[in-house]
């Protein structure tokens, strides 16, 4: 069996990413740069003031030094200067751009300025310096620098800077499309009155929330029974899209026909069964043929299971097509609140509370009664990684975890 590890080198090394196109930049929130990018011309593009005031040069003044200078124009943002400020002085407002022969701005606060006299005004040189208040072009970037890099995130910070630069359509790599096929005979709707031996379809709404969550678009395809007849066309239907999920029939079951059908369909088996709680029966393929290249994992049914398998691997794996730089799980060390014993010889993804406080980041189990125990994870934010150990971990030792 492989370890956790093993398995996600396995999936990275198999997944590639997605094709790249360009995208209009307010779509591009959450999707990954595709290329590295330049920055076409300087920021700022031109000298700028960085006050409302006046445009004065420095050398023309002496420290302490009260000087009255004309007034030869009023700059505002977005307009250009049309006079040299040498010995004269312009009125300036923030953003606008800065007159030949001025360095300095002082702001209107410190000079002796009257609106029924606007051809005049009185500057003291203990507030002039040179560059004060100047923004120099390219003094944030110069044309040609590197602005970011393939593989980033792109979010408000970056579309922003996109922006500034022009780039209104950004090469971005494609969000993945999802299939889900729940399997199993016991499957009701969730608006259906439970009846005997039947419960309802719980993993189809976690899975299609956890992709959304995930930034991929989520194709549900409702619940296949356990037969060929229905799993056949259903599979087909599911390897369409980038990935294809299914849920329950990958252990030993009689009625556990996910892997047999999935391999009948041309999907390569990668690998089968995995050394973890819960999880441990996950299955993990891909159909590769000249028009098509879907990645296929059978998640085990049990909802705990299903959860814990999406957020270590089917992310990671839709992380990888999208074009993160990093798609590997992102795992913080949390401080256990509690002492915690772990049974069993696979290391467990025991679903936790993880909390910033004014001790750190801390971790706490929530009771939780194993893979079928949906209800306890709604107070779980995480999992933590727990080894198999003779010790108990105790409270205050600090243990990796991954928020959900
Ligand atoms: N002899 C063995 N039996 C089992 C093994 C094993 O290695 N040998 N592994 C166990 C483990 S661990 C798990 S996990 C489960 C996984 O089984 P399957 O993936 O085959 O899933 P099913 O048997 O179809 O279902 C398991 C459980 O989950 C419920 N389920 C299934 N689908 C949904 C859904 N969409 N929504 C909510 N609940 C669902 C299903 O009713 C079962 O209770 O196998 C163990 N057995
Ligand atoms: O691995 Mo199963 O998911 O323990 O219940």
């Amino acid at each position: 069996m492989l370890t956790v590890d093993e398995a996600l080198q396995q999936i990275l090394k198999h997944v590639q990413p997605g094709p790249a196109a360009a995208v209009p930049l307010q779509d591009c929130l959450n999707l990954v740069l595709a290329e590295d990018l330049k920055t076409p011309h300087d920021s700022p593009p031109f000298d700028k003031a960085m006050m409302d005031g006046f445009a004065v040069n420095s050398a023309a003044f002496e420290e302490g030094v009260e000087r009255t200078l004309g007034v030869l124009e009023t700059i505002t943002a977005g307009t250009v200067p049309s006079h040299t400020a040498k010995d004269d002085a312009a009125r300036i407002m923030t953003g606008a751009p800065i007159p030949l022969g001025a360095d300095c701005v002082v702001p209107i606060e410190r000079v002796q300025f009257d609106e029924a006299m606007p051809d005049s005004v009185v500057v003291n040189g203990g507030d002039v310096a040179a560059e004060r208040n100047v923004l120099r072009q390219g003094s944030a970037a110069k044309t040609g620098e590197p602005l970011m890099a393939a593989g980033t995130l792109l979010q408000p910070q970056h579309i922003a800077v996109l922006a500034e630069f022009g780039v209104a359509n950004v090469p971005t790599f494609r969000r993945p499309t999802i299939s889900v096929l729940a399997t199993g005979d016991e499957l009701l709707p969730i608006d259906q009155p439970l009846t005997p031996g039947r419960i309802r379809n719980s993993n189809e709404p976690m899975l299609v929330s956890q992709i959304q969550r995930a930034h991929g678009t989520p194709v549900p395809l409702g619940v296949a029974r356990d037969t060929q007849d229905d799993l056949r066309p259903k599979i087909q239907q599911g390897l369409e899209c980038d990935f294809l999920l299914l849920s329950g029939g990958v252990s030993a079951g009689t009625l556990d026909l996910v892997p047999a059908e999935l391999q009948a369909a041309g999907v390569e088996q990668v690998f089968h069964k995995i050394q973890m709680k819960p999880g441990k029966p996950l299955w993990f393929g891909q159909l590769k043929t000249a028009d098509r290249h879907c990645w296929v994992f059978g998640l085990p049914g049990n909802p705990v299971s299903s959860m814990v398998c999406f957020e270590l691997f089917v992310r990671a794996a839709m992380r990888q097509f999208a074009g993160h730089a990093n798609p590997m799980p992102q795992t913080v060390l949390g401080r256990l609140t509690e002492d915690v014993t772990v049974k069993g010889d696979r290391p467990t993804y025991f679903p936790s509370r993880l909390e910033q406080t004014d001790d750190g980041l801390t971790v706490t189990p929530v009771p939780w009664g194993g893979s079928a125990d949906l209800r306890s994870t709604a107070q779980a934010n995480a999992m933590s990684v727990l080894q198999p150990q003779a010790e108990t971990y105790r409270a205050g030792q600090t243990v990796p975890t991954i928020s959900w």
